[in-house]
């Protein structure tokens, strides 16, 4: 049978576009897209959230500056903050379209729908693939209580014209934190309700204990054993949350961060036969669904590494080289560092905290509390905590947890190190700039 395309793909993010431009060389592909070109990253997740980042860390370390120079606290514009981040994400769908075009990647617009294994219904069109890759990422669960209508999500909160004066969070995980600490850093009074007594729960406590204290000391109100129970619309954006463990708030917006579930409602997986298990769609360790010709990748996926743009990327090119034939070996993962932009960022790599704890005799675990070392001395964040964790018979680092600010560069460092199996030695066998965070590595071991 003749196919329309070698292979199409449904979804144009960072998973999608990694299978296209991997397969485009040597096949004819087709890209699917229902909403914006690029995805939720771009659009309305890590770029334009960092960007809002950027500008409420900046103030921080202003006010970190008081006593060594800087004595006026900045106050945040939030339409001119926003104007910023649009002025990047509203470029993005076209780029990524142009992007497409440039490299010869055909590419529609509209909701895909399965007819079977090899076909495709989009609008009014039939189209057939000899491969069918879901890359369809996912969506803001919306909790089931009555008045649910009046949630906001994510996507609201990047791209809100006026920050409200009060503000909840529905769930104490990425989402909510991160979006808490720039509303509370720009000037809004900031509620977090919690079901149970948890935040971040994939991090170890202490380190989640050490950040809510930071968090509260910002003036963010957690409400923890908490169960929202409803909402009641008010008038002038006032909205009512009723919760089983307190008196009623008014506030002016809340926001649903409890998870995000896959976009698989409009596929028909059930009418072809595609198994789904908890979280996303079942797939093997190559990738492939229980249908043959279908693929699944990325956020829509169920799987036990996290759901993050670096992971999506990762599966995206290998299914481009397993479809290719330039593998065969099942889907390998690296050490996946995560980060939570927190002001200040919470980030992990590798071995966690729990499980080192359960393997003394495997495992040495050491806890730094670095805020007085030159580093962190120098932009005068005393909360810096770093733990490292080694394996004892090669010596080498194979797991890390950093509290501090730009976090991110030290977990990358030592995501570095454990990736490429780095001993102690080399890691101090060569010449970083001095002094930043990287000439620091050297003290860990
Ligand atoms: C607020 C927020 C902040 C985040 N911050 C970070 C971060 O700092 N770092 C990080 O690594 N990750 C972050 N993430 C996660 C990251 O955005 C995702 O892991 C990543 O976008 C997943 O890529 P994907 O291609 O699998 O899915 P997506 O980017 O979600 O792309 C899927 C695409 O498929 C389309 N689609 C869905 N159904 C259909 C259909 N039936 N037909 C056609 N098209 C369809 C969608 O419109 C979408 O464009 C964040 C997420 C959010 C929400
Ligand atoms: N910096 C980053 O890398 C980054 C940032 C944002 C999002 N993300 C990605 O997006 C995913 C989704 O983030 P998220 O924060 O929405 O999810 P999450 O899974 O991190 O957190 C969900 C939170 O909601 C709570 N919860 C679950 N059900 C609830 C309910 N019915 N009522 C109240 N609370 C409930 C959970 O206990 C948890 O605290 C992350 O897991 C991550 O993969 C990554």
């Amino acid at each position: 049978m003749a196919f329309d395309y070698d292979t199409i793909v449904i979804g144009g993010g960072p998973g999608g576009l990694a299978v296209a431009y991997g397969l485009n060389k040597h096949q004819k592909v087709l890209v699917v897209e229902g909403n914006l070109w690029g995805g939720t990253c771009p659009n309305f997740g890590c770029d334009p959230k960092k960007m809002l980042y950027g500008v409420v860390e900046a103030k921080r370390q202003v006010a970190r500056y008081q006593t060594s120079g800087l004595p006026a606290e900045p106050k945040v514009d939030w339409s001119a903050m926003m104007a910023f981040k649009r002025g990047y994400t509203e470029k993005i769908p076209t780029g990524t379209e142009s992007g497409l075009k440039g490299a010869g990647i055909d590419h529609i617009n509209g909701i895909a729908k399965f007819i079977d294994g090899h076909t495709l219904k989009v609008g009014s069109q039939q189209i057939t693939g000899q491969q069918i890759v879901i890359a369809t990422g996912e969506t803001p669960n919306i909790p089931d209580i009555p008045g649910n209508k009046a949630f906001k999500t994510s996507t609201d909160f990047l791209d809100m014209d006026r920050l409200p004066q009060k503000i909840g969070f529905v769930g104490a995980g990425y989402v909510a934190i991160e979006l808490a600490n720039i509303a509370a850093e720009a000037g809004a009074e900031v509620h977090i309700f919690q079901h149970n007594d948890r935040l971040l729960r994939n991090f170890p406590q202490s380190y989640t204990e050490r950040l809510k204290t930071i968090l509260t000391d910002k003036g963010i109100h957690f409400h923890m054993n908490t169960n929202v129970t409803a909402l009641e619309a008010g008038a002038d954006d006032q909205v009512k949350v009723v919760t089983d463990n307190d008196d009623p708030l008014v506030l002016n917006a809340i926001f649903a961060a409890a998870g995000r579930r896959p976009n698989l409602d409009q596929l028909n997986l059930d009418g072809i036969g595609i198994t789904v298990a908890n979280q996303g769609v079942k797939v093997d360790e190559h990738l492939r669904t229980n249908v043959p010709s279908v693929y699944a990748i990325g956020d829509a996926i169920a799987k036990s590494v996290p759901k993050l743009t670096p992971v999506s990327g990762i599966e995206g090119r290998y299914v481009a080289s397993f479809i290719q034939g330039e593998t065969t070996a099942p889907i390998h993962y690296p050490a996946i560092p995560h980060t939570v932009f927190a002001g200040p960022e919470l980030a992990q790599v590798g071995v966690s905290l729990a499980e080192a704890k359960k393997e003394p005799e495997r495992y040495v675990i050491s806890d730094h509390s670095v805020g007085a070392w030159y580093t962190y001395h120098r932009i005068q964040d005393k909360d810096a905590h770093v733990t490292t964790i080694m394996d004892k018979a090669s010596g080498k680092l194979v797991g890390a947890i950093v509290l501090a600010v730009n976090a991110e560069e030290l977990i990358n460092d030592f995501s570095e190190l454990i990736t490429h199996g780095t001993s102690a030695k080399d890691a101090t066998d060569w010449t970083p700039v001095y002094p930043s965070v990287t000439s620091d590595l050297g003290y860990f071991y």
